[in-house]
Parts: structure tokens; C-alpha cells; sequence
């Protein structure tokens, strides 16, 4: 039997105001998956994960977690689901202690948050309220406040957005010790490396619909004219020749130095090309195509 997804989102829509912002979003998220969410300002990725949340209920569509629905069952969905909050969402005069016991206390088998807090850098934080605490510590007490009910899923929107490198690296490894544990993580990202790193599969939203659904390198691949090879050429260089070479996505001569960008092909074509024509290629340089590259190319696209 296959496995049935932890999280399952079927054509949802969604607008406000007669503005549709989610527009026949569809993606499902495997047990133990970390699954990211990829797309520009306003594409539709908070709406989208607030419905999975059951913070907001679609207009038509169907969004599952662990078999069931978000705003119908949204106390049994609570009670295995862990989320991050918005920074309204907690009492300004709250200490970050009395944060984690009041978050543990909702749930049955909570954590102790001891040891969370002590990986998030909060121990020495403890009765700081929260109107107090700098905006990257607030961010990792909503990170502790998701995980401290010991939830099999875990939606994180922005996870380390206001981190430090060092707490950004450190909030990386705990979720992938999270997800070490079996729990599903869905992720709304605009760090790609952050992408990169910990998501093994990525749906990239554009104005409201998904652009693409692949793993990190499968997008890479996809895209277009993102590896880029530049030279000098030891002889003059047939412009034509060049301009024919497949599939090129750009070329440039300029100061006897010449830039391509295409793919892989691209570049064999390139060594091919000056073999047959005796030229070498002085300060030969290939650079792979990034995430950035896959995620402008797919959010371009329909533009
Ligand atoms: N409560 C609301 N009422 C009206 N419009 C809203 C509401 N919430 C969001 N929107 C609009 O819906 C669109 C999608 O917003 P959403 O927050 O889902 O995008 P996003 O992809 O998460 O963006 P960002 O990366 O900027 O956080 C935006 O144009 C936003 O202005």
C-alpha cells in the first residue's frame, strides 16, 4: 500500500477580495519529508501554509494533515501539529519561561523544554519577557514554542529570517535532527541556501499557482542558460560558429574574452568547437548554476 502523505494539498484556492492569491496550489508532503515552500513577495506561500495550519479556510480545495482536515478537525490537527507563530500571537509581557511552560502545557506529551531552549540559545533568557527579547531571539523562542509539543509536523514560515549566521547554522541543524526524529517539516523559505540545505523537495509558487516541484538539484538542472563558461581564446573566434552552438542562452565578446551561459551541453559544444578550430582557451571558467539561478529563471518564466 502506498504511503498516504502527512500533508496533503489538492488545487487549493484562495482570495480576498475578490483577488485570487492562491490559484490551484496541489503538492504532497511525505512522512518525515522536509518539504520547502519557494516564491517572490506575495506569491501566495503564507496564505497557502495557513490553510494547512487551518488558520484560514479556503475558498475551494482540499488540504489534508495526517488524514485530516485543518478547520473541521483543527484540535486534533493542533494537537499534532506544531507551528510558528506571528509575533502578535504572543503577550508582550510573557517571559520566554512562561512562554514554553504555557506551550507545553497545551499540549499531552510535550517536550521538556529545557534542552530545546539550551540548543536555542534562550537559557540565559529565561525570564526575559518577550517584549524584551531582540528580534533574532524572539524568532528562536517561536522555533522552541513549535517544537516544544513534540508535533509530527512542523510548519516554520520564515524560519530564520533576523538569525545570525552562527544561530541561522545551529537553527539548521536542529531541524534536521527534528526530522531525524521522524517528524514532517513544511518550510516557507526565502534563503536558498536554507533551501538547499535542508529541503529535499521544493515547490516554487508564483503568483499563486506552483511554478515547479522538484528536488534542490532537479531544479537547478531545469534550469536554462544558468551555467556560465568564460575564455580567451588564443585565435580570433568565428562569431557565427559560436552563436550557433547548442543550446545557448547568451554570449557575449568583449576584450578578446568571451562569455557563454547555456548548459552542460553548452559547454561541451564550446571544448568541441575550439578542438576542431586548434584554438586553447586561456582562463577557462565554469560555474554551476545556484538555486537563485532555477528560482529567477521559474518565477521569470511566466512573465
Ligand atoms: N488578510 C488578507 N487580506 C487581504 N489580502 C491579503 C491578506 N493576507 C495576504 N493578502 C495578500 O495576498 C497576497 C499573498 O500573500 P501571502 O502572504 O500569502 O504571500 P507570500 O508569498 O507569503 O509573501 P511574502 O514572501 O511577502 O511573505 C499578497 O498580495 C497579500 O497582500
Amino acid at each position: 500500500m502506498p504511503d498516504t502523505p502527512v500533508i496533503e494539498v489538492t488545487d487549493l484556492r484562495k482570495s480576498y477580495a475578490g483577488r485570487t492569491v492562491v490559484d490551484g496550489v496541489s503538492f504532497a508532503v511525505q512522512e518525515g519529508e522536509i518539504f520547502g515552500i519557494l516564491g517572490p513577495n506575495g506569491a501566495g506561500k503564507t496564505t497557502t501554509v495557513e490553510c494547512v495550519e487551518g488558520l484560514r479556510v479556503p475558498d475551494a480545495g482540499r488540504v489534508r494533515v495526517t488524514g485530516l482536515d485543518p478547520v473541521a478537525d483543527h484540535e486534533r490537527v493542533a494537537r499534532v501539529l506544531g507551528a510558528q507563530l506571528q509575533q502578535s500571537e504572543l503577550q508582550p509581557k510573557l517571559t520566554v519561561r512562561e512562554a514554553l511552560d504555557l506551550y507545553a502545557a497545551f499540549h499531552d506529551r510535550p517536550l521538556d523544554w529545557r534542552p530545546l531552549a539550551e540548543r536555542l540559545g534562550l537559557t540565559d533568557r529565561l525570564t526575559t519577557r518577550f517584549a524584551e527579547l531582540s528580534g533574532g531571539q524572539k524568532q528562536r523562542l517561536f522555533i522552541a514554542l513549535a517544537l516544544v509539543g513534540d508535533p509530527r509536523v512542523v510548519v516554520l514560515d520564515e524560519l530564520t529570517t533576523g538569525l545570525d549566521p552562527r544561530a541561522r547554522r545551529d537553527t539548521w541543524q536542529l531541524i534536521e535532527d527534528v526530522r531525524a526524529g521522524g517528524v514532517t517539516v513544511l518550510l516557507v523559505t526565502h534563503f536558498m541556501e536554507e533551501a538547499q540545505r535542508l529541503c529535499d523537495r521544493i515547490a516554487v509558487i508564483d503568483r499563486g499557482r506552483v511554478a515547479a516541484l522538484d528536488t534542490p538539484e532537479g531544479l537547478v538542472r531545469r534550469s536554462a542558460g544558468a551555467t556560465g563558461i568564460s575564455f580567451t581564446p588564443s585565435a580570433p573566434l568565428d562569431e557565427t560558429a559560436l552563436a550557433a552552438l547548442p543550446p545557448l542562452a547568451r554570449a557575449e565578446h568583449k576584450a578578446g574574452r568571451v562569455t557563454l551561459s547555456g548548459t552542460d551541453e553548452t559547454v561541451n559544444a564550446v571544448i568541441t568547437l575550439l578542438a576542431r578550430h586548434h584554438i586553447t582557451a586561456h582562463q577557462l571558467r565554469v560555474t554551476d548554476a545556484t538555486l537563485d539561478d532555477a528560482f529567477l529563471d521559474l518565477t521569470e518564466a511566466a512573465r
